[in-house]
């Protein structure tokens, strides 16, 4: 196995948009995860102390990526999408943590996924195997031990990257001392199994034109109704579409251009699969299995995943605060707009001192 080192070609998959090459691989010979052999992309933000003890692990969701910040080194200005919570002064502040960011497997920001070669040389495609939230946990425990991270300061996700986080928290207990949880369920619901499985047939019956209409119905989960009468009522455009219709065209557009359907397919049914009691007994026999010092927070607004879901969580999980819930007009997309909300309850988890050893 190797770590880093490699050009972003080499790992199959990476198209544009490579954040000035700061991207580095892990290479996994395998079998990992169900695969023959596995490579995970990552990035890195500051420095891991003498006796490993300020690493933070971020777990980016569905469409996110590795570059969780952009504007933290000259020379790298992409922008990231966490831009506001990591950057000197930030409350993942480089000077003090170790950020670690992957991209999940199955994903095509560079990661092992539909677009990677399988044993015939030619894409996985349509024929990527389903991987679940624990695969690609099992796939970034690797990572972890190739880093030297015995055990993460923290590890924090929302939406998707929150389903990676609590598979951390009950599958691996000893491997991190804090976890944040963010508008993410301990197991998909009905509804969200209807919504995102309605979405996979849309890509299925045409790749390009069902990503856009993918990305249709699974960005108006993402917001409210509130917000978009607010902001687009029912005005018309010069072009005849309705405003809201341009909007989510833009996102469909935006969308198409940057990821590909194959890999939304595969993490759209990894969050299906998602249930983290599956074959422990039930999901509060698995919460249970948390010693982590945890905060879950929900967005007051999100139709998507729900407070109840952040609830059950915070109920759970018996080292977990009182659910924390942040208030927004965005909906669920909150997690990654609040980012003052957002920001004060990582600087709550994560102390302000520096272990030692730094
Ligand atoms: C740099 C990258 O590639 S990001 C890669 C990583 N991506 C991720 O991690 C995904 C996470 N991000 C997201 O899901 C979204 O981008 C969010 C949640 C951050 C967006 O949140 P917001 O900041 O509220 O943006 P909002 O939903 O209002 O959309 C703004 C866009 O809609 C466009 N827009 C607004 N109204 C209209 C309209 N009537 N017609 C057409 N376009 C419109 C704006 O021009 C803007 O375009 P731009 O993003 O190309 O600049
Ligand atoms: N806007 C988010 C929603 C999923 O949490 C994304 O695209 O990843």
């Amino acid at each position: 196995m190797t770590t880093g080192g490699e050009t972003p070609r080499a790992a199959g998959g990476w198209r544009e948009g490579d954040p000035a090459g700061r991207r580095l691989w892990y290479s996994h010979d395998g079998p990992l995860a169900g695969l023959p052999a596995v490579k995970i992309a990552y990035e890195t933000w500051g420095t891991l102390n003498a006796d490993r003890s300020n690493a933070v692990l971020v777990e980016h969701a569905l469409t996110g990526d590795s570059h969780v910040a952009g504007v933290v080194e000259p020379g790298h200005p992409t922008p990231g999408w966490w831009d506001a919570l990591v950057g000197p002064g930030r409350p993942l502040d480089p000077a003090h943590w170790f950020i670690v960011v992957p991209n999940v497997l199955g994903g095509c920001q560079g990661t092992t996924g539909p677009l990677s070669a399988a044993p015939d040389g030619k894409p996985w495609g349509s024929r990527f195997p389903l991987v679940t939230a624990r695969d690609q946990v099992t796939a970034e425990v690797a990572l972890a031990d190739a880093l030297g991270v015995d055990a993460w300061a923290a590890v924090l996700g929302g939406s998707m990257g929150g389903m990676r986080a609590v598979e951390w928290a009950v599958g691996h207990p000893d491997r991190l001392r804090s976890l944040l949880l963010l508008a993410t369920p301990a197991a998909s619901s009905a509804e969200q199994i209807a919504l995102a499985s309605t979405q996979v047939h849309a890509v299925r019956a045409d790749p390009v034109l069902g990503l856009g209409i993918a990305r249709r119905i699974a960005h108006i989960s993402y917001r409210t109704e509130a917000e978009l009468a607010a902001r687009f009522g029912r005005d018309p455009q010069g072009d005849g579409r309705f405003a809201v219709e341009s909007y989510l065209d833009h996102h469909a557009d935006k969308l198409v251009r940057r990821f590909d359907p194959d890999s939304y397919v595969v993490l759209t049914e990894s969050m299906n699969s998602h249930d983290v009691g599956r074959d422990r007994g039930g999901v509060r026999a698995a919460l249970r299995r948390v010693t982590a010092r945890t905060i879950v927070a929900g967005v007051d607004t999100d139709r998507l995943f729900p407070l109840a879901q952040q609830a059950e969580l915070a109920a759970g999980i018996t080292t977990a605060d009182d659910l924390r819930v942040v208030t927004s007009d965005y909906g669920h997309d909150a997690f990654l707009i609040e980012s003052d909300q957002v920001g004060a309850l990582v600087r709550e988890l994560l102390p302000t001192r520096v272990p030692s050893g730094a």
